[in-house]
């Protein structure tokens, strides 16, 4: 188009930093401020359609989110050349996906502390987001992005913020991501995310309490992090999964510690801890070690 589009104009695009069937996602630096952001092109959904319901549910739920030190953050959304664009905040430590095959690839395993922090740092986002009477409905590890402590100086998004409870962690900070599927608790219009991720009262339509359904699949995306096998997608072990047990783990992780894996993942959601419950779990207020 002869008009520079306003992604032209203000971004300088590094590199693609991931596709898919909803488009793709450039590493971009402003050119006024200088600093990185994560850039989401799609092409434009068709007016009126579930797609565009989609879209606008990911701005309105940033727009209402706000700032978390565990949300990835929001900072700017337009229409052009028949494409959305979100401008959100970058985190250069790949997504918690990406951590893990590394992990594998190294035979190495993230350690019974490491699995306390990203639960305890995933369940202070979900405290936030369920706060807000919203649901993520699609956590999974490539939702989950990661940011270095670097100390990132000059004007860019400063690392050094704090934990909600007043603390800054030291370590890598896990930021829940990818917001396209999140409504709201109360009257949810539910779009179903990663069926290996999804509860089985979703399945079944029971929506009486899915802020318990993002506390299954954290259980689940812990569990990859621990080194499960890669999650079914339907069939005996799916259903399984959803019986209270635990798959073969490479790792023996402490009784007290497996047994609240076993609780996030309980068939009666009732029994699961809500994100609020998980923040002030004393099991994972230990001091952390290694
Ligand atoms: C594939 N991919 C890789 C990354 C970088 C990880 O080091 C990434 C990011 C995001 C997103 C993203 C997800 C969903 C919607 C919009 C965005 Cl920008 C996707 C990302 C995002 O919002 N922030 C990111 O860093």
């Amino acid at each position: 188009a002869f008009m520079l589009s306003r992604y032209e104009s203000e971004f300088l695009e590094l590199e693609c930093i991931g596709v898919g069937e909803f488009g793709a996602v450039y590493k971009c630096v402003k050119r006024l401020d200088g600093c990185l952001y994560a850039i989401k092109r799609s092409r434009r959904p068709l007016a009126g359609s579930a797609n565009e319901q989609l879209a606008l549910k990911e701005v309105y739920a940033h727009a209402v989110l706000g700032h978390h030190p565990h949300v990835v953050r929001y900072y700017s959304a337009w229409a052009e050349d028949d494409h959305m664009i979100i401008q959100n905040e970058y985190c250069d430590g790949g997504s918690l996906a990406d951590a893990i095959l590394q992990k594998e690839g190294h035979g190495e395993l993230f350690s019974e502390p490491k699995l306390k922090d990203l639960l305890l740092q995933v369940s202070m986002g979900l405290k936030y987001i369920h706060g807000s009477g919203l649901v993520h409905l699609d956590i999974k590890p490539s939702n989950i992005f990661v940011c270095q402590r670097t100390d990132t100086s000059g004007a860019c998004e400063g690392e050094s913020e704090e934990d909600d409870d007043g603390r800054t962690s030291t370590g890598v900070v896990y930021k829940i991501g990818d917001l396209g599927h999140v409504t709201s608790t109360n009257n949810p219009q539910v779009e179903e995310g990663d069926s290996r991720f999804l509860a089985s009262e979703v399945l079944h339509e029971d929506y009486s309490n899915l802020p318990k359904a993002d506390i299954f699949a954290l259980g689940l995306t812990v569990l990859l992090a621990a080194g499960a096998p890669p999650l079914p997608q339907n069939g005996d072990e799916w259903h399984n999964l959803r019986e209270g047990k635990l798959p073969e783990l490479p790792q023996e992780l402490s009784p007290p510690f497996r047994a609240l894996l076993q609780l996030l993942l309980y068939p009666d959601l009732t029994k699961r801890p809500s994100a609020k419950e998980l923040c002030k779990h004393v099991m994972l207020r230990e001091e952390k070690t290694g």
